[in-house]
């Protein structure tokens, strides 16, 4: 029997291809398309061919077999999204102890964390390479690999010159998975599940950042040694990595293109739940071998760049990874505790704790993407987003700004001869002080109202004291001694809060995973590994230049400056996915080419395709 809601699904694909080929008017593969859309009684006899109601479900005119063995593909591959997120994650909470142990100066201290971000952007431009020639099967265990040696490498360490070299080894790997991870996930995956399974390798990366803040939080108790099974724990992770993929499959797609035939049906049908895959084996060698036809001579990279739709898809791709650095969400996470300590909380501990509450918030959200991404669409996702972060990063300016503005004056000069030379004796607010790294402030309580405030050289072994006077042990609560270090007391905290929470709110469940998402999809298969080593490069280099640049933006901008910068960019970002981000969802891989067709901005033609697609 033919069921109804099938009659309707193979309406809708004629209909969407009347629409595909007005607007896209490439008749060619319109046409190729329609010779793939069975009737109902070509699909009625594959189905009595091959149906078994468990092993089966059927969508549209296309018969997918049980995704289970796909999750299974995708969890193992997203193993590396964990690692990339507990890597960059856990380093902040392993510092707090190592700086003290191994006595790390601040220079030693921004190396340990950049030198992995910068490892990263080299090896994802690398990956590239390494993808197109040995497989993506090969480049995850090589990175799953190099995540086991650096974590040993980072466990065992007796200096910081070995910690150094753990943490390169750590990023190497990094940037391997970040960009081959995406890209085996999304041509394993059945069009209808590859958005959420993508964005599945996301949710692991801030589930990676999750734990790895609970992990620094339970180590911290630990204050010897507690690094080492802080920096060592990802090992597990990646060894159970290594194993996996020594028994999963390569991408069918990748091995049609080295013409390993046999491989690539073999795997297709393995992956598929063993249903008749001969229309879909068809389809990817037929676009594979137009692809060659399209795809010229030349060193890929110079082929993508003077082919305009891959041109053009390239431009997206690394756009929106631009823009996802540049709205800032590395520093949002990373100076969450600062956030949350001007709301009041002044105890480490809990500010470690509460740190994790952020990781969560942001993991938690990126769910709601997981959720959301096949059923509106990337493009109303992204938009949504990316609109939503730059609204909440103006709330958050604008908590800094009336702290600003309602900054308490510096009223007690103290006469100790040692801080004579001290610019922070200098500083007339609590405001100017703050922004200086070497300062903090100290001050006491009436009621609400800060009174006998100075501003006081920060102590060279913990921004927790400061170097001389009544904040020499911190805050003291029981004395009514109070030590600010990197923020003010303030009664617009909560507003800050908000900005924070409303921040993570929208940008997890968008511009955190859809970046990857799209540019794993975007590209035809030649251009597939070089597009997304290049864009997710552009995305580690940004987040170098974000984080290395905060600080002294803050000091130039101040904070509200710096996160009203960041703002702008994002509605910078918003212009240019109206006018860029064509809508993938539900197409195969093979026909997301056409999309870039078009010239860039033709915003009538993308309005169009969301609203027919
Ligand atoms: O998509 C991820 C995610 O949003 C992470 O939270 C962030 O730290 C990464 O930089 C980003 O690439």
């Amino acid at each position: 029997m033919i069921s109804r809601c099938f009659l309707c699904d193979l309406g809708d694909n004629v209909h969407k291809l009347q629409r595909m080929e007005e607007l896209i008017g490439d008749r060619r593969f319109v046409e190729d398309e329609r010779s793939l859309i069975k009737t109902p009684y070509d699909v009625q006899a594959n189905n009595q061919e091959h149906d078994s109601p468990t092993s089966t479900h059927q969508i549209g005119s296309v018969q997918h077999g049980s995704p289970c063995f796909v999750y299974t593909l995708a969890f193992f591959s997203a193993l590396g999204g964990f690692l990339f997120g507990y890597d960059t994650g856990v380093v902040s909470g392993a510092m707090l102890l190592l700086k003290r142990e191994m006595n790390l100066s601040s220079l030693w201290q921004e190396l340990l964390v950049s030198i992995t971000v910068g490892a990263a952007a080299v090896s994802s431009l690398a990956g590239g390479y390494l993808n197109g020639l040995y497989g993506r099967r090969i480049c995850i265990l090589l990175a799953s690999f190099i995540f086991s040696a650096g974590g040993i490498i980072l466990s065992v360490a007796h200096n910081k010159e070995v910690l150094l070299c753990g943490r390169l080894t750590v990023g190497l790997g990094i940037g391997i998975a970040s960009m081959t991870v995406p890209v085996y996930i999304a041509e394993v995956s059945p069009s209808e599940l590859r958005g959420q399974l993508v964005t599945i390798n996301t949710l692991f990366i801030t589930g990676g950042q999750f734990v790895a803040s609970v992990v620094d939080g339970v180590f911290s108790y630990l204050p010897h040694d507690g690094w080492r099974y802080m920096l060592g724990l990802s090992v597990v992770p990646a060894a159970l990595q290594f194993l996996g993929f020594l028994f999963l499959p390569e991408s069918p797609r990748w091995l049609l293109q080295k013409g390993d035939t046999q491989n690539a049906r073999l795997v297709l049908s393995r992956i598929r739940g063993g249903v008749n895959v001969d229309e879909e084996y068809e389809r990817i060698r037929s676009s594979i071998e137009e692809e060659k036809i399209d795809a010229g001579e030349g060193p890929v990279l110079w082929r993508i760049l003077t082919f305009a739709p891959t041109r053009r898809a390239l431009i997206v791709g690394c756009g929106l990874q631009m823009f996802q650095q540049l709205s800032g969400i590395n520093t949002v996470m990373y100076y969450s505790a600062t956030i949350l300590q001007m709301s009041g909380v002044q105890d480490d501990q809990m500010a470690i704790w509460l740190a994790a509450a952020t990781a969560f918030t942001n993991f938690l959200f990126t769910l709601v993407g997981v959720w959301l991404v096949d059923r509106v669409g990337r493009r109303k996702l992204t938009l949504g987003s990316i609109l939503g972060t730059a609204v909440s990063l103006m709330v958050l300016a604008a908590g800094f700004l009336l702290s600003a503005q309602a900054s308490p004056p510096v009223t007690f000069h103290p006469n100790d001869p040692s801080l004579h030379n001290s610019t922070c004796i200098t500083y007339g607010l609590c405001e100017s002080c703050m922004l200086n790294p070497d300062c903090g402030f100290c001050y006491g309580k009436n009621g609400t109202v800060v009174i006998e405030s100075s501003c006081m050289p920060v102590d060279a072994a913990s921004t927790e004291a400061a170097a001389a006077g009544r904040c020499s042990n911190g805050t003291q609560e029981s004395l009514g001694v109070f030590w600010a270090y990197n923020y003010c007391p303030t009664s617009y905290s909560w507003i800050v809060l908000l900005g924070l929470i409303l921040y993570l709110a929208f940008f997890a469940p968008g511009m955190g995973p859809m970046p990857w998402t799209v540019n794993s999809e975007i590209y035809p298969l030649w251009a597939r590994s070089t597009g997304n080593a290049c864009s997710a490069g552009v995305n580690w280099i940004c987040n170098v230049l974000v984080s290395l640049t905060f600080l002294h933006l803050a000091q130039c901008l101040t904070y509200y400056g710096a996160f009203f910068l960041y703002s702008s960019l994002a509605l910078l970002g918003f212009v240019f996915v109206v006018g860029c981000l064509p809508e993938t969802k539900g197409l195969r891989l093979e026909e997301i080419e056409p999309l870039f067709g078009r010239q860039l901005f033709d915003i009538f033609f993308l309005w169009h395709c969301s609203k027919h697609l």
